[in-house]
């Protein structure tokens, strides 16, 4: 369902052009939970954002289900994003002025759903995520590992195809970061939802279904 063939990608800068990801070739399967490891500028993050759309790549394709996403032009591809991607950040991404619920509901603000059907959604995803007791409060409220629960919650709201997440417990003491890898663990189960975890740590990626390793822009 997303599949990558001969990828690859250079940054332009001033005086040079550096090349960044080398012809990378990959598969992924609906409802796989995929580990995409490698050490600090191995190239993970610039792969992971040409999978989520969030920048085009110098050459290659990459299909998510049969559409290319490299052919679609930049309000398209954005309307995608919105539609078919979910997305987990290291540091959580939350707008600090929006409470938890609305936060969870913000990516179906285009949406046909009707205003009292989002919030019903958005507070069920919050309850299978734990956190039923602070659906009104803001997120400077919440501890980190609590933020990252309610990021999880909101990159589900709708139904992606996949979700990108990078690095998603990086700001985590040892023991949230153990909860927050089996919410995500229990959420591919339950959803079928497809996942693909960048991560630095082997420890991180030994718990996921599959382990992809990059190695200076090249897949091993
Ligand atoms: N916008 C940019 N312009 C120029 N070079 C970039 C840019 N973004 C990333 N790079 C370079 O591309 C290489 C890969 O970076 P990337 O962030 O993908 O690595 P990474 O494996 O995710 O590293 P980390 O674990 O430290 O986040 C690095 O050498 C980095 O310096």
């Amino acid at each position: 369902m997303l599949r990558v063939e001969q990828l690859s990608h250079s940054f332009h800068n001033a005086s040079e052009s550096v090349k960044v990801l080398h012809d990378i070739n990959l598969f992924i399967e609906k409802g796989e939970m995929v580990a995409l490891l490698g050490s600090s500028g191995s190239g993970k993050s610039t792969l992971l954002n040409l999978m989520a759309g969030f920048m085009k790549p110098s050459s290659g394709r990459i299909f998510i289900g049969d559409k290319d996403i490299v052919l679609l032009n930049e309000n398209r591809l954005a309307e995608y994003r919105r539609k078919h991607i979910g997305f987990i950040f290291q540091s959580y991404e939350l707008i600090p002025s929006l409470t938890v619920v609305e936060n969870v509901e913000l990516p179906l603000v285009f949406h046909t759903l009707s205003p009292s059907k989002r919030k019903k959604k958005a507070l069920s995803l919050l309850e299978q995520v734990g956190l039923s007791d602070k659906t009104d409060l803001f997120p400077s409220q919440l501890s980190g590992g609590q933020q990252q629960r309610v990021s999880i919650a909101r990159s589900l709201i709708s139904e992606p195809y996949v979700i990108f997440a990078d690095e998603p417990t990086g700001n985590l003491d040892t023991r949230t970061e153990e909860e927050i890898l089996s919410i995500l663990q229990r959420l591919n189960a339950e959803l079928d939802t497809t996942f693909v975890i960048v991560t630095h740590e082997a420890e991180v990626a030994e718990q996921m279904g599959r382990i992809i390793t990059l190695k200076d822009g090249v897949l091993i």
